[in-house]
C-alpha cells in the first residue's frame, strides 16, 4: 500500500488526478489537500510516500511546500506539476530536492510512470536505510575491558585511513567483526566489502577467485569472470585465514598491492583495481615465513596496521557485557523477550575456559535460553553449559 497525497487547488484537476491514480492501482491510497496549508497540516500529521504538488497555489505555493516538507520529511519524494508558465520555476524545484514534475494538463502516461518510479525509488532508499541499520547492528563490537577498548581505540584511527591492516588471533574472537568495523567506518563504506576465506578455496581455485578468469583459461571456465578484488573496486577487500594461501596465490597478491593492477587467469591484460586489503588469520604468520609457507615481503606489505584480537580468557571483564549482548540478539531473532541470566550463572559463565572463543560463548548462551528457564540458574549453568 502507497500513501499518496495530491495537492491541488484547482478542484477539477485535483479531481482527475485522484481518479487516474485510484484505477490504476487499488492499492494507492489517495489523500487531497486544495492548498499548501492544508497539505503542511497533513504532512506534519500522516507519513506518505509521495506527494503530488502543484506550484501555483493561492496561501503557500508549491515550493513552500516542497521546502517546508523537506525540512521535516526529507524522504517523501515530491513530484510537481507546473501549469503555463512556471515550467522554469520547476525545473528548479529539482534542485530543492524535487523527484520530477509533470506539466498540466497531466498527461496520463507519463504522471503513471512518474509515479511508479518516485514510489519504486521511495522504497529501495527506505530498504537500504533498512539494510544499514540491520548491518551496522550487527556489527557492534561489544566490550569495555582495556583490551577491546584499545581494539576499537585503533579501528577508530586507522579505518578513515587507506592503511591495511592485518587482523591477528585465535578462532572466534571477533576478528572478522573487526574488519567489518573498520570498512564500516571507512569512506570506503560506500562500495562493497568483499569477504574471501582463503582456507575454504580450493588451491587451484583461489586465482581464479581473486582475479577472473577469462573463457578457455582452464577446462571448466566457460566464460570470462571478474574475481574478487574487480568486485571490491573502490571497496574492502577481506582476505580472511590469508595464512592459507598458497605461496602462487601469495605472489599475485604481492602484485596486486605494489602495482594496484590485476590479470585474470589466462589473460595478460592489466585491470587496475582500487582496493583496500584487510587481511586476517589465526595462523602465527611469523612461524608460517620461518618455515617457507608465507611470504615475508607480503606480509610487510599487508600488515602496516597490526591488530591483536585477545582471547576472550584474557578479557573475562567483558563476558556479562556479551551475555546480555547475545541474550538481546537472541530474543529479538526469536521475537521473544529476553531471558534473564542470574548474578550467579553469569559469574559461572565468566569463570569458564572459553578457548579465546566468543562465538563458542554465543552458543552456550542460545542453548541456555532454549533449554533453560525464564532466569537462567547457576544450576541450569551447570547442567546445559558444557560442551
Ligand atoms: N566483541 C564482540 N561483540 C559482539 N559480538 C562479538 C564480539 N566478538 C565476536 N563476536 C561475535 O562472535 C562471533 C565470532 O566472531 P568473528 O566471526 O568475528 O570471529 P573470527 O575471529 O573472525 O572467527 P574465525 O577465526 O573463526 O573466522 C560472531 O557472531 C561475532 O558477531
Amino acid at each position: 500500500m502507497s500513501k499518496i497525497l495530491v495537492v491541488e487547488d484547482e478542484a477539477a484537476i485535483r479531481r482527475v488526478l485522484i481518479k487516474i491514480l485510484s484505477e490504476e492501482n487499488d492499492s494507492y491510497q489517495l489523500s487531497e489537500a486544495e492548498d499548501g496549508l492544508k497539505a503542511m497540516e497533513l504532512l506534519k500529521k500522516e507519513d506518505f510516500d509521495l506527494v503530488i504538488c502543484d506550484i501555483k497555489m493561492p496561501k503557500m505555493d508549491g515550493v513552500e511546500v516542497l521546502q517546508a516538507s523537506k525540512k521535516i520529511k526529507p524522504e517523501i519524494p515530491f513530484v510537481m506539476i507546473s501549469g503555463h508558465g512556471d515550467l522554469e520555476t520547476a525545473v528548479h524545484t529539482m534542485r530543492y530536492g524535487a523527484f520530477d514534475y509533470i506539466s498540466k494538463p497531466p498527461d496520463l502516461n507519463r504522471l503513471l510512470n512518474t509515479v511508479r518510479n518516485a514510489l519504486d525509488r521511495n522504497a529501495l532508499v527506505s530498504e537500504n536505510k533498512r539494510l544499514k541499520k540491520k548491518v551496522s547492528k550487527n556489527y557492534q563490537m561489544i566490550g569495555e575491558s582495556k583490551e577491546i577498548s584499545f581494539i576499537i581505540e585503533i579501528i577508530e584511527k586507522v579505518a578513515p585511513t587507506e592503511a591495511r591492516v592485518m587482523i591477528t588471533g585465535p578462532n572466534g574472537t571477533g576478528k572478522e567483526l573487526v574488519a567489518h568495523w573498520i570498512h564500516e567506518k571507512s569512506e570506503r563504506s560506500k562500495k562493497p566489502m568483499i569477504e574471501v576465506n582463503c582456507a575454504a578455496i580450493p588451491s587451484e581455485l583461489i586465482e581464479s577467485e581473486l582475479f577472473g578468469h577469462i573463457k578457455g583459461a582452464f577446462t571448466s571456465a566457460v566464460k570470462d569472470r571478474a574475481g574478487k578484488f574487480e568486485a571490491a573496486n573502490g571497496g574492502t577487500l577481506f582476505l580472511d585465514e590469508i595464512g592459507d594461501m598458497s605461496l602462487s596465490a601469495q605472489a599475485k597478491v604481492l602484485r596486486a598491492l605494489q602495482e594496484n593492477k590485476i590479470s585474470r587467469v589466462g589473460s595478460d591484460k592489466d585491470i587496475s583495481v582500487n582496493v583496500r586489503v584487510i587481511a586476517a588469520t589465526n595462523k602465527d604468520l611469523k612461524k608460517e615465513i620461518a618455515a617457507g609457507a608465507f611470504r615475508e615481503d607480503l606480509y610487510h606489505r599487508l600488515a602496516v596496521i597490526l591488530i591483536d584480537v585477545p582471547s576472550l580468557n584474557q578479557r573475562r571483564d567483558d563476558i556479562p557485557l556479551l551475555i546480555e549482548h547475545f541474550a538481546k540478539k537472541i530474543a529479538e531473532e526469536q521475537g521473544s523477550v529476553p531471558k534473564v541470566f542470574t548474578e550467579k550463572a553469569v559469574k559461572l559463565l565468566q569463570e569458564y575456559d572459553w578457548t579465546g572463543n566468543v562465538r563458542e560463548l554465543r552458543n552456550v548462551v542460545e542453548r541456555l535460553i532454549i533449554l533453560g528457564g525464564v532466569e537462567i540458574s547457576e544450576e541450569e549453568v551447570k547442567l546445559f553449559a558444557r560442551k
